[in-house]
C-alpha cells in the first residue's frame, strides 16, 4: 500500500559514531526508513536511544560516519555545492525540545523569525520581510506587537509558538520536531499538537516527530519506529503498531498504554482535551487526557469510572 507514496526523505544504513578508537560508540547503526512526503512519522524509544542523533544528522549537524541520508534523491549528508546545501538547509527545518534555550534571548521576536530570512535572502523587500514575519506570528496565535519583545517576555508555550513560526516562514517541506512539546506545561501541549497538525494540513508539510512518549505519537503520527540503541526494532502504521506489534521490546513500551478501541482507531483523530481552556478541541470529542500524557477514549474513560471528571469537563 506505500508503492504510491512519494518518498521525501530516506535513511539507508546508516551509522552514525562519537569519538574513535577506544573511545568509539556507535550511536546509530544500520538504520534503513523512508519517510512519505505529507506523513507525520515518529521516531519513538527511550532516552538515549539515538533519535536527537538522528535527527540532528538531517538537518546536517550531525556527521555521519556510514549510510546516506537521502532527501527527494539527492544525498544530503555529502558535500553539495553552495546552491544546494542553501536550499536543503531551508527546506528542512527544526522545531526543539527546549523553548527556553532555543531563542536567542538578546534578539527580538522580529529578528529572530527572519534570522533565516535574511540568511537565505527570502523576501524582496522590507516591507515584504515585515508582511511574511507578522502573518507567521498571527498563524501561531501571537500579536504583531509581539514581535518587538524579547524571548523572557514570553510563556513556555508562547515560546514554543516562536520556534515554530521561525521554522514555518521558511517554507520547509520536512520539519524535524525533537519532542516540541515535552517540556511544556501539560496544560498546553494538545494546543501546540493541534497548531502543528494545523499547519501539516494547510502546508503539505511532512513531519519527523521524535517522541519518548507513545501515547502522545499515537495521536499525530501516520507511522512510528522504535528505537532502541541506535537499531530500529519494527516500523509500522500506527493503529497497526498498537494493535499488533511484533517486537517484544514495542509491547513492553506500549504495556502502559491503552489498547484502542479498532473501530474508533480508525476514525484517527487528534482531539485532546484542554484543561488550560476548560473546552476540547473539536466538537466530537473521542479522547480524554486522564492524567499528564495519559489519554483514552471517552467511552473507556466513562467505563474506567471518570464519571465525575466527564461531568466536570461537561461530557
Ligand atoms: N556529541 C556527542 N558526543 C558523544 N556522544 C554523544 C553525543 N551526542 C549524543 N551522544 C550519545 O549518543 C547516544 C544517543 O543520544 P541521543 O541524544 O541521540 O538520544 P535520544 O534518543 O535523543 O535521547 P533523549 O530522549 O534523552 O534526547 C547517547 O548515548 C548519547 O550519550
Amino acid at each position: 500500500m506505500n508503492q504510491d507514496k512519494e518518498v521525501l526523505l530516506s535513511l539507508k544504513d546508516l551509522q552514525i559514531t562519537f569519538g574513535d578508537g577506544k573511545s568509539k560508540f556507535v550511536a546509530v547503526d544500520d538504520v534503513n526508513l523512508e519517510i512519505f512526503k505529507g506523513e507525520t512519522f515518529s521516531l519513538v524509544g527511550e532516552s538515549g536511544s539515538g533519535k536527537t542523533t538522528i535527527g540532528r544528522a538531517i538537518l546536517g549537524i550531525n556527521p555521519t560516519s556510514n549510510g546516506d541520508i537521502i532527501f527527494e534523491n539527492k544525498k544530503i549528508n555529502k558535500k553539495l555545492s553552495a546552491n544546494e546545501r542553501k536550499d536543503v538547509t531551508r527546506r528542512i527545518q527544526m522545531i526543539f525540545q527546549d523553548p527556553q534555550a532555543s531563542l536567542n534571548e538578546r534578539a527580538t521576536i522580529n529578528y529572530i523569525i527572519s534570522e533565516g530570512l535574511y540568511n537565505f535572502h527570502l523576501f524582496d523587500s522590507e516591507e515584504d520581510r515585515l508582511e511574511k514575519v507578522t502573518k507567521m506570528i498571527e498563524e501561531v496565535g501571537l500579536l504583531p506587537e509581539h514581535l518587538y519583545r524579547y524571548p523572557h517576555e514570553f510563556s513556555g508555550g508562547q515560546r514554543q509558538r516562536i520556534g515554530i513560526a521561525r521554522a514555518l516562514v521558511m517554507e520547509p517541506d520536512l520539519i524535524v520536531a525533537d519532542e516540541p512539546i515535552s517540556a511544556l506545561d501539560v496544560s498546553i501541549r494538545a494546543q501546540v499538537l493541534n497548531l502543528l497538525k494545523k499547519f501539516q494540513r494547510e502546508e503539505d508539510l511532512t513531519y519527523l516527530f521524535i517522541a519518548h512518549d507513545l501515547s502522545v505519537v499515537r495521536f499525530i503520527s501516520d507511522r512510528i519506529a522504535v528505537i532502541r540503541a541506535g537499531r530500529i526494532l519494527e516500523v509500522a502504521e500506527t493503529e497497526e503498531l498498537f494493535l499488533n506489534p511484533l517486537h517484544p521490546y514495542t509491547r513492553a513500551l506500549l504495556s502502559a498504554v491503552p489498547v484502542p478501541d479498532p473501530v474508533l482507531a480508525k476514525k484517527k483523530e487528534l482531539i485532546v482535551y484542554d484543561p488550560a481552556m476548560h473546552h476540547y478541541e473539536t466538537d466530537k470529542p473521542k479522547f480524554v487526557e486522564i492524567k499528564p500524557g495519559h489519554f483514552i477514549y471517552a467511552n473507556e474513560a466513562e467505563q474506567e469510572g471518570y464519571h465525575d471528571y466527564l461531568a466536570k469537563k461537561g461530557m
